[in-house]
């Protein structure tokens, strides 16, 4: 492992040293809290564990783990195990330490084998917390994808809406969305099948997001049905994206098991009023859509109320 010593003490930090070398590790040195941090800064991904002394001239070692310990801030993946040595054991001293951010304290002089095992508890811990963020961001990414197309889903895009309805709002900036609903699926299912209709599905959103434009949401909002946001654009100019997109997903067929699938695509559009909440505005989308189905379908309607 790497290990940074911070320790103002010549005698000290030579004995520490030998002591880690012995165990394997590679150790690297400074002797105040100002090079502490500074050396940190430089190398953190290098790093795996730091030991600190509590007591350094220009910073002390207190100061300098807060410090590291502001910077990282509590989600950082590379969160580092941080030791405090200290030449006292008085019981304010290690809470003081582990208030600031440290994870173990040893007292001088060091142990050889208590300093293996708090290297060894510290880095432990510091794995099973690395594997938790991980494990986390794969279930957040679980809970807001579509596993099917890869799209955020309905909670996903409700919460983006969100978003966008508040950045539209303060900034007086126009908000359109649109509901766009594949016609006749269920037709496809019926013919070719529920795995016929599933590749149609993904084929659609690959096609989707070909030509989707920075800071613009799709998401999959329903079995057939995808929520589209569009910021900083009104109706007329949602429209248009909306008849273009109408274009992109029907002029080419979707070629499965060598069947030729034909489809169109209905759409529902309208612009935040500024004041409506989020069900009322994709409602009005809605309407627009169900208007759209039942003057023929393959078509994009404005709901400009
Ligand atoms: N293959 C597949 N089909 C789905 C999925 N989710 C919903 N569906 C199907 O989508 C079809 C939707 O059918 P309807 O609501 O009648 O709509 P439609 O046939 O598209 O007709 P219109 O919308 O009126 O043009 C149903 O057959 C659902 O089973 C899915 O994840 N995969």
């Amino acid at each position: 492992m790497n290990i940074l010593i911070a320790e103002d003490a010549p005698s000290d930090r030579m004995l520490l040293k030998l002591h880690l070398k012995k165990l394997g590790h590679t150790v690297y040195e400074v002797s105040d809290g100002n090079e502490l941090i500074s050396y940190f800064l430089e190398h953190e991904s290098e790093l795996d564990v730091l030991i600190v002394d509590l007591n350094m001239p220009n910073k002390s070692g207190v100061e300098a783990v807060s410090e590291i310990r502001a910077h990282q801030g509590s989600y950082a993946a590379n969160w580092i195990p941080i030791i405090f040595l200290s030449g006292s054991d008085a019981e304010d001293d290690i809470l003081y330490c582990i208030e600031a951010g440290a994870d173990a304290f040893l007292s001088k002089p060091v142990q050889h084998k208590v300093l293996l095992a708090k290297i060894i508890a510290v880095t432990r811990l510091a794995e099973m917390r690395k594997e938790l963020l991980i494990a986390n961001a794969r279930l957040k990414a679980l809970s807001t994808t579509d596993y099917l197309t890869n799209l955020p889903n309905r909670r996903a895009f409700e919460n983006a809406l969100k978003d966008e309805m508040g950045k539209s709002k303060r900034h007086d900036q126009p908000l359109s969305v649109a509901v766009l609903d594949i016609d006749h699926f269920k037709m496809i299912n019926d013919t070719y099948g529920h795995d016929a209709g599933d590749y149609v599905l993904k084929e659609l959103a690959n096609r989707l997001i070909s030509d989707q434009r920075s800071g613009d949401v799709f998401g999959r909002i329903g079995g057939e049905e995808f929520g589209l946001i569009l910021p900083h654009t009104n109706v007329r100019e949602a429209a248009i994206a909306c008849e273009r997109y109408r274009t992109l997903l029907s002029e080419q067929p979707y070629i499965y098991e060598s069947n030729d699938l034909d489809l169109t695509v209905s759409v529902g559009v309208c612009m935040y009023d500024g004041d409506e909440k989020q069900f009322e505005l994709i409602k009005r989308a809605d309407n627009a859509l169900y208007e759209a189905k039942n003057s023929g379908r393959n078509k994009v309607v404005i709901d400009d109320a």
